[in-house]
């Protein structure tokens, strides 16, 4: 049978989606008029297939193959070619490393005093702020999980990661800026040239630390360069990995809390609700032990209908390395899969009164009703998000830190919009005010 969908059109599909609101839009759109399974014009792409139903995605979860045109805006980021599109007999052993390090709970153990430390210090710096102006949360959300991945990544007695952290955010201004084609002074052969001079900087002094572990003045391999280090890759390619962990990590997992602040903002009984839980767990500590996360299980599963209703990567793409049958469907080799992860997590067939903010949904008795893949926010398959374990341990300590000792309150007419970008964004962030807790003492007792 032949996969439904819009006739072309002879823009390669920008006008559809634009005209739409935003692919997300679009996608809902196409997939309410015609089933789970559409063909349309993604935009790069000429013609690609979606599917927004988590039984016919089983199909295509063993796919180890992103299309690389899509990601090719990537490709200058990296030395040893763009880690995103590897072919997969690179990128299983990648993986395996990654995962090794990203996923292990001694490893995340190790790096929970230094995570704790930075997130205690952005809550010092809102606490002078408190009651007085709004603080804005992706900004400053984003930029404690771009320093949470660099002590991840480099290791804690790294010189300076303040450089690091300076030299990734001028890549990521003048490379995604002009992506986006965000206004700016400079010609651009001006904002080329920073763009170089940003990366060279980068790799500089990710470099450094490449060569402290080499010369065997740091052996850590519960720091993801030493693992890298550990096994033998080459320094270009632990360069390159370094790039793609930052990149991957710092906008998602910021603008993660800072979609579960929002949410909690508007639907104050959960937020009582998960301060009566942080209360009750932490006593009158200001910050959890690893321990502790597992026993805040209201908070979990908040944050888990937050990336439901708002999932920080909203889409995935694919590449079918043989034919595939969906249903009713068959696709050929060589087709472009697209993965609509947030019109999947609004598919009503699963997801009852899918707008409806509801993190009950998230009890292992509901878990256990919905198909595998209804929900998706870090993807699916081989080529899933490594950093999925690590992501929900950053997140569930930075909103305990926050909401254990901070009131999060809406701004009066301060609209927040969510736009796509390289993820799923506010469009003029998200300001909140912040208040104290009754009794938060706003220190953090530290473990001996
Ligand atoms: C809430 C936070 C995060 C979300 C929602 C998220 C989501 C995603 C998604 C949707 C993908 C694409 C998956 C696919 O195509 O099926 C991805 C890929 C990836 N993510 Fe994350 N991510 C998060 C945090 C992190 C963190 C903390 C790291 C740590 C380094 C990380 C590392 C990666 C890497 C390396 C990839 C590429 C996967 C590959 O090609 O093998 N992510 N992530």
């Amino acid at each position: 049978m032949d996969i439904p969908g819009p006739e072309p059109c002879t823009d390669g599909g920008a006008g559809a989606v634009a005209a739409a609101g935003g692919l997300h839009t679009y996608q809902l759109r196409l997939h309410a008029e015609y089933g789970p399974v559409v063909r349309f014009q993604l935009p790069g792409a000429e013609t690609a297939v979606s599917i927004a139903d988590p039984v016919l995605l089983e199909a295509t979860a063993r796919i180890d193959k992103r299309p690389e045109p899509l990601f090719a805006f990537l490709s200058p980021l990296f030395e040893t070619g763009n880690l995103q599109v590897m072919p997969a007999d690179e990128h299983t052993p990648w993986r395996r490393l990654l995962l090794s390090v990203l996923a292990g709970r001694p490893s995340h153990e190790r790096h929970f005093a230094r995570l704790t430390e930075l997130v205690t210090a952005l809550a010092d710096r809102w606490a002078e702020r408190a009651g007085r102006e709004p603080v804005e949360l992706q900004k400053d959300l984003t930029a404690l999980s771009l320093r949470m991945i660099c002590a991840y990544a480099l290791g804690g007695d790294t010189e300076d990661p303040e450089r690091i952290v300076a030299a990734f955010e001028a890549v990521l201004t003048e490379h995604l800026g002009r992506l986006y084609q965000v206004p700016s002074q400079d010609g651009q052969e001006e904002r080329s040239r920073r763009a170089e001079e940003a990366l060279a900087s980068l790799r500089a002094a990710v470099g450094q630390v490449v060569a402290a572990h080499r010369c065997g003045s740091r052996t850590d391999a519960g720091d993801l360069i030493g693992a890298l280090v550990e096994a033998g890759e080459r320094p270009a390619r632990i360069r390159d990995t370094v790039m793609v962990a930052m990149l991957a990590a710092h906008h998602t997992t910021g603008v993660a809390v800072s979609w579960t602040l929002h949410l909690l903002g508007r639907h104050p009984r959960a937020a009582a609700r998960v301060a009566e839980e942080l209360d009750r767990v932490l006593g009158d500590r200001a910050a959890p032990e690893y321990a502790d996360l597992r026993r805040l299980t209201y908070l979990d599963v908040v944050l888990k209908e937050s990336m439901r209703l708002r999932p920080p990567g909203p889409y995935g793409a694919r590449e079918t390395t043989q034919d595939l049958v969906l249903g009713d469907y068959e696709i050929p080799a060589g087709t472009t899969v697209f993965y609509p992860f947030w019109a999947v997590h609004m598919n009503p067939d699963h997801w009852p009164d899918p707008e409806k903010f509801e993190p009950e949904r998230f009890t292992p008795h509901e878990v256990a009703k919905r198909p595998r893949l209804a929900y998706i926010p870090f993807g699916l398959g081989p080529r899933s998000c490594e950093g999925a374990a690590l992501a929900m341990v950053e997140a569930a300590l930075v909103l305990a830190v926050l909401l254990k000792r901070f009131r999060f309150e809406p701004v009066p007419g301060h609209e927040v919009t969510p736009v796509e970008r390289f993820v799923l964004w506010a469009a003029d962030d998200i300001r909140m005010t912040v208040s104290p807790r009754k009794g938060s003492s706003g220190r953090t007792r530290r473990s001996p």
